[in-house]
């Protein structure tokens, strides 16, 4: 079993961070991977929620910096990947003023989503395996949802020669709460070792209204349950997720739920199991 202390050591959070000092070593951590792999271009999907709007601004911060500093070129790709119709799009588009990205591409992943999900479902009642749950067919097309996104991301990164960015923080990736190859797949995650509220300190100082710096987190992946909270699917607040980071006593159920969490989604955070 995991300790706190094992989980606070693991998952990197800094309770005495300064925002100015974390600010400027994740902008340089973003140039050091462009100058380092010799790419130009970032691509991250923006979503309307903080995370996203965070990282995206880094990374254009990080990009203006390179420009103006090694030579022109570099760019950050935000990209709108809605489900049909966004509930949230005002906030998403608040998101791409704050940031100022360089360029901005919307790609609609519904009639992916929608192809995959049906075809599979068809298949799988062909071949005798019940795939008629309403419920399980929600959820299971959510991390499709997710991994349409990452393959779009992917799919531009390739076409630009750039790298997928992520937006795992620590209190995401203490749950595991996020879909495997899906939104946890990128090629950098300069938002780690933090946890919320410090992801939503930075924000803050990047310029971003209360409505988005305090706006509660959603993975809005579920049709059944549209902009569920995550902390009503987590079972915790973030706030108490943020303290247990911080290594202070939190309830000991709270702990305990964290504790299991963490061990059952240890397989997302780990490197692929081989057999040598
Ligand atoms: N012990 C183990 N060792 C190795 N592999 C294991 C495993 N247990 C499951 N697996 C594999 O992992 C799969 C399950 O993982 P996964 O496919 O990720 O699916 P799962 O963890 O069941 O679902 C993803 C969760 O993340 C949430 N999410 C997703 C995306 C974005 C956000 C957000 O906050 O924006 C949140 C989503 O709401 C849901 O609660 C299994 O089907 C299996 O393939
Ligand atoms: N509709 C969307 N358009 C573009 N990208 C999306 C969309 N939904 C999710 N994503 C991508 O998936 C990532 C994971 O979603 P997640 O909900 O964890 O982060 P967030 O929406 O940025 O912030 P919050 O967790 O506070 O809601 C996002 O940061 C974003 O990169
Ligand atoms: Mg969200």
């Amino acid at each position: 079993m995991f300790t706190q202390k094992m989980i606070v050591n693991a998952m990197k959070v800094d309770p005495k961070a300064n925002l100015e000092v974390e600010l400027r070593k994740r902008i340089d951590f973003i140039k050091n991977m462009l100058e380092n792999t010799g790419m130009k271009h970032l691509v991250l999907g923006i979503s309307g929620g903080v995370d996203s709007l965070t990282a995206g601004r880094l990374c254009q911060l990080a990009v203006n910096e390179l420009n103006y500093e090694v030579g022109v070129g570099h760019e950050f790709i935000a990209v709108r990947l809605p489900y049909g119709n966004q509930l949230d799009e005002d906030d998403a588009q608040t998101a791409i003023k704050v940031i100022e990205p360089t360029r901005v591409v919307k790609v609609d992943i519904a009639a992916a989503v929608i192809a995959a999900e049906q075809d599979v479902i068809e298949a799988l009642n062909a071949s005798g395996i019940n795939a008629n749950n309403p419920e399980k067919n929600d959820f299971v097309k959510g991390n499709i949802k997710a991994r349409t996104r990452m393959v779009i991301q992917y799919t531009i990164a390739n076409q630009v020669n750039g790298l997928v960015v992520g937006t795992d923080h620590s209190a995401e990736a203490t749950m595991g709460f996020y879909t495997k190859f899906g939104d946890g797949a990128c090629d950098l995650a300069p938002l780690f070792g933090l946890n919320k509220r410090q992801v939503r300190g930075l924000a803050k100082m990047l310029g971003a209204p209360e409505q988005l710096y305090g706006k509660p987190a959603t993975a809005d992946l579920e049709e059944l349950a549209p902009q569920a909270l995550d902390e009503d699917r987590l079972g915790v607040t973030y706030d108490e997720l943020d303290d247990f980071l911080e290594g202070k006593t939190v309830n000991e159920n709270t702990a305990m739920r964290i504790k299991n969490q963490y061990v059952l989604t240890e397989h997302k955070r780990a490197p692929i199991p081989t057999p040598a």
